[in-house]
């Protein structure tokens, strides 16, 4: 699913998983769109999930609603071209921090691995004797560069993130990113889904104001764990994209994930069950009943 042409719109940039356009004659706002694009072991599958990007964006509007009353976000409109109705946004075009903004209330991936050979995560201490889905004792920040199209996002500790943008914006963005995490981890956590970690990102208006941005809380944007399944010492079910992560790593898909070869089509029944996934973290989050679009 290419970046579908938008009549009245420019597209100017493709990432994984969403596009963005600018609308012509308008240079203060931009539409975000997200594909039904599902990425795993770093690639972006062949086979889209139907629905993904309807469901996450309606799952990122309401985030932003939750957030409202700590912080302003970037969303103007959901008044979008019909060939993307409810799955784009219309948003202020903002000057983006150049950080990605993580906040982590566990400890897995990249900051696990660090862990293991520092002692540490982005340069702050921890105690000794955290595995792998460890809740931390507190959420940490833990900044990363914003990488290019394929490259990996460094982690840089809190001095690049001054050095960077400031030390007012540096500690505006830490304080927003662990508030933001610490709301949505409780609101998730009581409708049992685990949000172990995040990745948000801000931009600032031309008056100066820090603005939440791009997708909030989803599971793209997020590890979204089973909260009766976690288990600390191994790694944790994801759970959106477990289905698809075994079928890949089963001889059943003949895919070599050590290989260059690109992962294979996923049968139709892991779609499906995939798809019902991002359902389900919906209506389990919003309390509100996902209705499919009749196309
Ligand atoms: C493809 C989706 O976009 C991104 O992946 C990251 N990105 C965000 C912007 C942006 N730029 C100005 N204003 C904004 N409100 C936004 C937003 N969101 C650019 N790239």
């Amino acid at each position: 699913m290419s970046a579908p042409p938008l009549p009245g719109y420019r597209h100017i940039y493709s990432g994984k998983i969403r596009d963005l356009y600018r609308p012509e004659g308008s240079d203060d706002r931009l539409l975000v769109v997200a594909s039904d694009r599902i990425s795993a072991y770093d690639h972006v599958l062949d086979t889209p999930i139907p629905d993904k990007g309807r469901i996450l964006t309606a799952m990122s509007l309401w985030w932003f609603e939750q957030l409202a009353d700590l912080m302003p976000n970037h969303v103007v409109s959901t008044d979008v071209p019909a060939a993307v109705t409810g799955r784009a946004v219309l948003v202020e075009r903002l000057e983006m921090v150049p950080v990605e903004c993580i906040a982590r209330g566990y400890l897995t991936g990249s900051g696990l691995a660090e862990y293991r050979e520092r002692g540490s995560v982005c340069g702050i201490p921890l105690p000794d004797g955290l595995q792998d889905g460890s809740r931390l004792p507190e959420p940490l920040f833990t900044p990363t560069t914003k990488a290019a199209m394929g490259e990996h996002d460094e982690s840089v500790d809190f001095a690049y993130v001054v050095d960077v943008v400031g030390a007012e914006l540096a500690e505006r963005v830490r304080t927003l990113t662990l508030e933001a995490y610490a709301r949505g981890e409780a609101i998730a956590r009581e409708r049992g889904i685990i949000l172990a970690d995040t990745k948000f990102e801000f931009g600032v208006r031309p008056d100066g104001s820090v603005v939440l941005a791009d997708e909030v809380l989803t599971p793209d944007s997020s590890r979204f764990w089973p909260r009766d399944q976690w288990q600390p010492g191994r790694a944790q079910p994801s759970f959106d994209k477990q289905f698809v992560r075994d079928w890949l790593a089963s001889p059943e898909s003949g895919w070599d994930r050590s290989s260059d070869e690109p992962p294979p089509p996923l049968p139709d029944g892991i779609v499906e069950r995939t798809r019902r996934r991002y359902v389900e973290a919906y209506e389990r989050l919003t309390g509100d009943t996902f209705a499919q679009q009749v196309s």
